[in-house]
């Protein structure tokens, strides 16, 4: 097949994260976002190496998967979800071997314990980043996620399923306030407008919600007629906090160079496991409570006899694996690269009485080296690309006799694992617990234990 060519064919199977297989004539094409079963057309953008790459122009036949109708209006235009027509047992069928087949290829004789669910299928998220901008050029504004597979349009979510209704009614109030105004959105190739993003976040046990405009500094519009808006919706939660935070940043990113308190706190609590954390707007915190408390037992339960143990939680967040385990040991130290996430996590230490936890700010790979305790155990949770190599290496001379690694992206933790294994650890035992339904995303755990020498 040729660059720019049109085919047909079958999707065979998703690979990690959404890439559909076709193959034709001994040629393998990866179509995204093409589902198993489906007929698809698609027009060939990338060869290289005898492989393929190909754009999915039009679904010709329906997957079997497909039993159920989406419930979202902006299904498949939406980039959040990918997988709402197909039941929640398929999805975590189709997780479970992705992840199964890509630790397959490189460990043996280890025992693969499935995968475990989201305990709620919808609403499930605790915080959400939407993004101003148009969906066709020069069309009104909308507020929402990304269109599948556009840098540059967005699809208004005021219908959005993942999440509880009181996003859909904040956002829903935030757009009609400034479409009534005319206000301009930031256009990030012209770096010209003023609004930019809406980060909203809603303890799902607390049901505490914070709201936080983001915008640029080059207009002056009064908030407080939007801040009485908002206070006067008639939400399920509690809107304790309604934040507004200037950010200029030529980036796409969603960053403060100044933030402002319209009304009540800048922060949140929430609640995993019996614990109680306080999370402020832009500090890491995984996105589904019930789900953490899954992934965070099943990683508990990786890491077995703690007692007088010292153990490392290294890639930290806000410190809620270290809390979750400081309880059952000698103490837990924490290493962060984000400094407020480390000040965040001993607030929340201290909030839950624990006082054998460490945090400690700065860059794995450098921090490893100033640290004078030796730990006895290991934990990972790394962000998606996993772990630096060197820095690996480091990790593994500690020796340990187990490291417990989490994984946000099983295609990274299969690479870290080959090195894992090369120096002397042994794969015992992988899961994998969804915590994102819908969408491609799946978390994995995995137990290592150190050969006999
Ligand atoms: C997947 S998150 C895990 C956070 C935490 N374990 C939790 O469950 O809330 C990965 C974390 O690694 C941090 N990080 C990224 N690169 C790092 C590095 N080189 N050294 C230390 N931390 C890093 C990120 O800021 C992020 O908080």
């Amino acid at each position: 097949m040729k660059k720019g060519q049109i085919g047909e064919g079958i999707v065979e199977r998703i690979d990690f994260p959404n890439k559909g297989i076709i193959n034709i004539d001994d040629t393998k094409i990866i179509v995204k976002n093409g589902l198993t079963g489906q007929k698809v057309r698609f027009a060939i953008n990338k060869k290289r190496k005898g492989k393929c790459e190909g754009r999915l122009l039009e679904v010709l036949e329906k997957s079997p998967l497909e039993s159920r109708e989406a419930v979202c209006k902006n299904f498949g235009s939406c980039g959040g979800c990918t997988y709402q027509t197909i039941s929640y047992e398929e999805q975590l069928r189709l997780k479970e071997n992705q992840v199964k087949k890509l630790i397959d290829e490189v460990c043996e004789d280890y025992v693969f314990e499935g995968i475990k669910g989201s305990p709620i299928e919808w609403g499930y998220r605790n915080k959400m980043e939407f993004s101003f901008g148009d969906e066709v050029k020069d069309g009104p504004l909308a507020l929402g996620l990304h269109k599948k597979g556009s840098f540059h349009d967005i699809v208004t979510t005021s219908d959005c399923k993942i999440v509880d209704n009181d996003y859909n009614l904040i956002l829903t109030c935030v757009l009609n306030y400034f479409t009534e105004l005319g206000t301009s959105f930031y256009r990030k190739l012209s770096h010209t407008g003023y609004l930019r993003h809406l980060l909203v976040r809603r303890g799902t046990k607390t049901g505490e919600i914070l709201v936080n405009l983001v915008t640029s500094t080059q207009e002056n519009v009064d908030l407080k007629p939007l801040t009485d808006k908002l206070l006067a919706l008639d939400l399920q939660g509690k809107l304790v906090g309604i934040l507004h935070t200037n950010n200029d940043s030529l980036a796409d990113v969603v960053q403060a160079d100044s933030m402002e308190i319209l009304y009540g706190q800048g922060y949140i609590y929430e609640e995993l496991l019996g614990l109680r954390f306080k999370i402020s707007t832009f500090s890491f915190f995984q996105t589904n409570s019930l789900g953490a408390e899954v992934l965070y037992s099943t990683a508990r339960e990786y890491v077995g006899e703690t007692k007088d143990k010292l153990i490392f939680d290294l890639y930290s967040g806000t410190g809620t694996i270290a809390q979750i385990l400081a309880p059952i040991a000698k103490k837990v130290i924490g290493v962060e690269i984000v400094e407020e996430a480390v000040e965040a996590a001993k607030v929340n230490a201290e909030l839950n009485g624990l006082k054998n936890c460490e945090f400690i700010a700065g860059d794995v790979l450098k921090m490893i080296d100033t640290i004078e305790e030796r730990p006895d155990l290991i934990v990972l949770d790394p962000p998606r690309d996993g772990i630096h190599p060197k820095a690996l290496d480091k990790i593994i001379d500690y020796g340990v006799d187990r490291i417990v690694y989490i994984s946000c992206k099983p295609t990274s933790l299969a690479r870290d694992l080959v090195i894992l294994q090369e120096k002397g650890y042994k794969v015992e035992k992988a899961c994998a617990v969804d915590m994102f339904p819908g969408t491609v995303h799946v978390e994995t755990v995995v137990l290592m234990s150190r050969k006999e020498k």
